[in-house]
């Protein structure tokens, strides 16, 4: 879904697909080796979060990561913003992630309050919206088409897991000319082959590991250790450190083949206590 095709004129056959500029992927369900193709050719992706108790500086990251290997422009929109009376604390939490992260706050069932976005939304720009279930997603496609097409909650049904997620798979066309991509998918993507995001997300970690005694440093016990003296220093900050190398194990865990894994899930077994 996304693909640009040029189109002929009188016949309207398809000419071409243009090449993509960039490509969301998923691990198929099931099956270890299969590639699952989700969206191309995203221009901004929606990491969409609420003003809330389910409000995660987390997994907001893991959503920053996903943009930066895929290469696209992450802008983070808070939403029910209408529910607390500092959304500023909810926004400052996440501009704190990362320098000049685009951070918006909304109320994502006033028109009104949503029109900014329209900035990302014009002729020719396709636009992902990524985040947990109920977080307004639905909502936030509706605001901005302004209409009400969509059935926000009544259209969920149990899936084979029990869970319930919303099942239509959709591309919006906007009145400004742009595209809103809202999958399921999308919306389940997990990190994968995410290396390169993760040190640039964490690039200032990255940077001071450097300067570690040993290269093989696991900042916990080791002496010489210069991520541990930044955090020390007030330099770093140790929920951070905390958040990446649980995130690094997480990709070393999945670039791993079936026996790696086994032979990992058993240390984890025997070391419950240690997170990492
Ligand atoms: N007060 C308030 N409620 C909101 C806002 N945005 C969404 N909601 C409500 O939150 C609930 C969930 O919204 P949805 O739009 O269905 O959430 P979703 O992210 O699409 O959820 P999934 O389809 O499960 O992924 C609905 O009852 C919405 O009316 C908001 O800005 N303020
Ligand atoms: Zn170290």
């Amino acid at each position: 879904m996304g693909d640009w095709l040029l189109i002929d004129d009188a016949t309207l056959a398809v000419r071409r697909v243009l090449q993509r500029e960039n490509l969301f992927k998923r691990r198929a369900p099931g099956n270890e080796q299969k590639t699952q193709l989700i969206a191309a050719n995203v221009d901004t992706l929606f990491i969409v979060a609420s003003c809330n108790k389910d409000f995660s500086a987390a997994r907001l990251e893991r959503y920053l990561v996903l943009a930066q290997e895929v290469g696209v422009q992450p802008v983070v929109i808070l939403t029910k913003t209408d529910l607390t009376n500092r959304p500023d604390i909810f926004a400052a939490e996440a501009r704190d992630l990362r320098p000049g992260l685009l951070v918006e706050a909304v109320n994502g069932r006033d028109s009104g309050s949503v029109a900014p976005l329209a900035i990302w939304c014009g002729r020719g720009q396709t636009v992902a919206l990524v985040g947990s279930s109920g977080v307004g997603k639905s909502t936030l496609v509706n605001s901005l088409r302004g209409s009400d097409s969509i059935m926000t909650q009544a259209i969920r049904k149990g899936d084979d897991t029990g869970r319930h997620t919303t099942t239509v798979r959709e591309m919006h066309r906007l009145a400004g000319g742009g595209w809103l991509l809202d999958t399921p998918g999308m919306r389940e993507l997990q990190l994968r082959d995410a290396g390169s995001g993760i040190a640039e997300i964490f690039d200032d970690f990255v940077e001071v590991a450097e300067h570690c005694r040993f290269s093989n440093c696991t900042h916990e016990l080791e002496p010489g250790c210069a991520v541990r003296t930044a955090i020390a220093d007030g330099r770093l900050s140790s929920a951070r450190l905390d958040r990446w190398c649980r995130l690094a194990s997480e990709e070393i865990y999945n670039r791993s083949s079936l026996t790696e894994r086994r032979a990992l899930d058993r240390i984890a077994k025997r070391n419950p206590a240690k997170k990492k």
